[in-house]
């Protein structure tokens, strides 16, 4: 037996890194699922509408996964996420993910309510406005993004009001999510943290805690 990871939070929060840590030290499969929404995003930007499913997975898999990170993307995303049938059309390959054997860690904003309500472990993750605003710009003037710490910090408000105000699986922490603010913790703290989280539930369901 192995768990299903769900994770959350708003933009930059550090979401990513964990979940891709957790995917590697227990050796589970790992969904960025907002990569999902991005590539559907990228397509709108391209002039085509929004896509079904089965184009939305080939987007994501086959879209350079840089391309995708760009800020004009995100917002493009956070766009056509609030569209009620871009969603449903992304469910059953999300869920089917979720379900192969072998563990799985997905992270979004609607993994804990939506996408996987029974998630063995909810993690919400969230940090202070600034220090996402101060991560996101390290990240993407690091990658060669010509973009100023205001303009970051007003992409994901912006990013952050449209995922949290949509009607159709909004960003909201699920009620039985372990919250995490990680605006101290360095990504080690971080990543040992969710762990423990992780080590109770390996427990619970009587299996071997992470080595
Ligand atoms: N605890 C931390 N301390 C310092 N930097 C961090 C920490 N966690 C993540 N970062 C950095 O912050 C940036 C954003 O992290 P990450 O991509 O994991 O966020 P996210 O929540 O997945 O964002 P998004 O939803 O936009 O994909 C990355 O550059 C990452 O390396
Ligand atoms: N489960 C999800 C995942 C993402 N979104 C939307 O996509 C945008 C980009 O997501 P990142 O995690 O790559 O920043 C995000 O702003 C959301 O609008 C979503 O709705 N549900």
């Amino acid at each position: 037996m192995s768990l299903t990871i769900a994770i959350d939070g708003p933009a930059a929060s550090g979401k990513g890194t964990i979940a891709r840590a957790l995917a590697e030290r227990l050796g589970y499969r790992y969904l960025d699922t907002g990569l999902l929404y991005r590539a559907v995003g990228r397509r709108t930007l391209q002039g085509m509408a929004p896509l079904d499913a089965a184009e939305a997975l080939t987007a994501a898999e086959v879209a350079d996964a840089d391309a995708l990170r760009a800020p004009d993307v995100a917002q493009a995303a956070s766009r056509v996420a609030a569209m009620p049938e871009v969603r449903a059309a992304l469910v059953d390959f999300q869920r089917a993910f979720a379900r192969r054997m072998g563990g799985a860690v997905l992270d979004g904003r609607d993994i804990g309510t939506v996408i996987c309500p029974d998630a063995d472990v909810k993690l919400f993750v969230t940090a202070s406005d600034a220090v996402r605003a101060e991560r996101r710009f390290k990240e993407l003037s690091g990658k060669g993004h010509s973009v100023t710490l205001a303009e970051v910090a007003a992409d994901l408000a912006e990013r952050d009001r449209r995922d949290a105000a949509r009607a159709t699986a909004p960003l909201t922490a699920a009620p039985d999510a372990v919250r995490m603010d990680t605006s101290t913790m360095s990504i080690e703290t971080a990543v040992e943290t969710a762990l423990a989280v992780v080590g109770d539930a390996l427990r619970r369901t009587g299996q071997s805690a992470v080595s």
